[in-house]
């Protein structure tokens, strides 16, 4: 059940194009900074993808904005609304926008999948177990996995259906952001462009804004609308795939036009190769 402060968050979103800002973040541990000053924005209804070298602090500043890790410094405004400074119910209400799919999905390994995709229906509704029920299979259907996935145990799932069942759970409070932490990690090359495509048909079905951690180059040139890069504890650059390669930074040289990325479609550099 969406609540009067989830209705009208939903018609703050429509007023400005940003849904979430970081501003002037700073995340360090133990002294050492991972997350210099960096600044952010993501725009609704964008695929976003996000890469950066490995220990970067990709997954630092997704758990930052998820506010999973404090911050030294650094204002987040989601839908203009700055957690910081949001009372209770408006805390409530912008948590239940927000779906995250961690790195191996994370699931409870004692619930089924029709659990797992309930848990959050239970911590933030109060719903009739039949309608939860109801709700949990349409998310299963929405992420194109079989009915009988619903009573599996993650144990019993391959690395995709994991991967969909997740997804599924993340999905369960129908989030405008979703944040998916390397979606595409162990999946083979069909599995990953699969799972590509669901999350192209997600954004353009229900209208979701979509962060995504990736080193998938794949997933870059084929679905996302923009992309940011992670270096020097900041976001170096972010934009379209043809400002990122046009861009002279070595890392993003090195990434965007090493061999592999030169045999993918849509990088302007294979057109001319061949
Ligand atoms: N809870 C923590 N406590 C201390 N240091 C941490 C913590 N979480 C992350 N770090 C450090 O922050 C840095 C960035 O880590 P992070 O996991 O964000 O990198 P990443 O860019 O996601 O890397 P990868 O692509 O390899 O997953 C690393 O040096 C890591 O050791």
């Amino acid at each position: 059940m969406k609540t009067t402060d989830e209705t009208k968050l939903r018609g703050a979103a429509t007023q400005g194009d940003v849904i979430l800002s970081a501003r002037d973040i700073c995340v360090a541990f133990d002294g050492f900074k991972v997350l210099d000053h960096l600044d952010l924005d993501i725009y609704r209804g964008e695929i976003l993808g996000f890469v950066g070298g490995s220990g970067t602090g990709k997954s630092v500043l997704m758990r930052t904005i998820l506010r999973l890790l404090p911050r030294q410094a650094g204002d987040i405004h989601m839908l203009g609304i700055d957690y910081d400074e949001a009372d209770e119910e408006e805390r409530i209400a912008l948590d239940m926008q927000l779906g995250v799919l961690f790195q191996h999905g994370a699931l409870f390994s004692a619930l089924t999948v029709k659990e797992n995709i309930q848990v959050p229906m239970r911590e933030y509704l109060d719903l009739p177990r039949p309608l939860m029920d109801e709700l949990a299979h349409l998310k299963i259907d929405l992420v194109g996995l079989a009915p009988e996935a619903a009573n599996r145990y993650p144990s019993e799932l391959s690395g995709g259906m994991i991967k969909r069942a997740a997804l599924a759970r993340a999905l369960a409070l129908d989030p405008m952001l979703v944040f998916l932490d390397e979606p595409t990690s162990g999946l083979d090359p069909v599995g990953a462009a699969e799972f590509d495509e669901l999350i192209a048909k997600l954004r353009d079905t229900l209208g979701l804004t979509v962060y995504m951690v990736t080193h998938d180059l794949d997933s870059l040139f084929s679905v996302c609308d923009r992309i940011a890069v992670l270096g020097q504890k900041k976001v170096l650059v972010a934009g379209t795939l043809d400002a990122i390669l046009a861009n002279d930074d070595p890392w993003i040289q090195s990434y965007f036009h090493g061999k592999r990325a030169r045999l993918l479609p849509g990088n302007g550099e294979q057109r001319q190769a061949v």
